[in-house]
């Protein structure tokens, strides 16, 4: 289940708010102008759907959004563990991507589909740690400083949305951040055990 956990950005020892009730992750986000949404598919997904499947099955939620907010190009990101001798240096490549702490100069929004992975939002002095899973909607702001970990065995798939063609593209703070908060890993063991 989602889950949100919220500390000063200079003390990981103290939890200044911890909630799994969709609502209200809403609510405590919504001040620092990130949405958080449950989203219903309009059909059921077939394991390991292609992105044309991912897509079709949450037409009407991928065309409001796309409408509402200008987007032009969507995809769906996958990364699960598979035989591809290759995968173990491709997940630790897109993990330390995501785990340095970057930017954007476009919106970051995430739809999950399957697994699970975990936003810090560096924000107002706070870090919020939004895990998210299959159902979740996660809408960044432009110029949120932020980090993603989705765990040593990365296991996701989510719905993405750009402004333009150029997709993904972070600038980096060089603030080695992350390494003071707990990762994927640590708060999925003492949340979902
Ligand atoms: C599952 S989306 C991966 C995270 C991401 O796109 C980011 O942090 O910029
Ligand atoms: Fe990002
Ligand atoms: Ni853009």
């Amino acid at each position: 289940m989602s889950l949100l956990t919220v500390w000063p950005e200079n003390d990981a020892a103290e939890v200044i708010v911890r909630t799994s009730e969709p609502g209200e992750i809403a609510r405590a986000l919504e001040p620092i102008g990130v949405r958080f949404e449950r989203w219903t598919a309009d059909v059921a997904l077939p394991d390991g759907a292609t992105q044309d499947q991912v897509i079709a099955a949450y037409r009407t939620e991928v065309d409001r959004i796309s409408a509402a907010e200008g987007y032009i190009l969507v995809d769906v990101i996958r990364l699960q563990p598979s035989d591809d001798p290759e995968w173990p240096a491709k997940a630790a490549g897109a993990r330390a991507k995501f785990l340095t702490e970057h930017t954007h100069e476009d919106d970051e929004v995430r739809f999950f589909v399957e697994g699970a992975g975990i936003f810090y939002l560096h924000i107002a002095g706070r870090v919020h740690a939004v895990l998210c899973e299959a159902g979740d909607l996660l809408s960044v702001p432009k110029g949120i400083t932020h980090w993603f970990d989705m765990g040593v065995e990365p296991s996701v798939a989510a719905i993405r949305f750009f402004h333009d063609e150029d997709g993904w593209v972070g600038d980096f703070t060089g603030d080695p951040i992350a390494s003071r908060f707990p990762d994927f890993d640590e708060i999925w063991a003492g949340y979902a055990a």
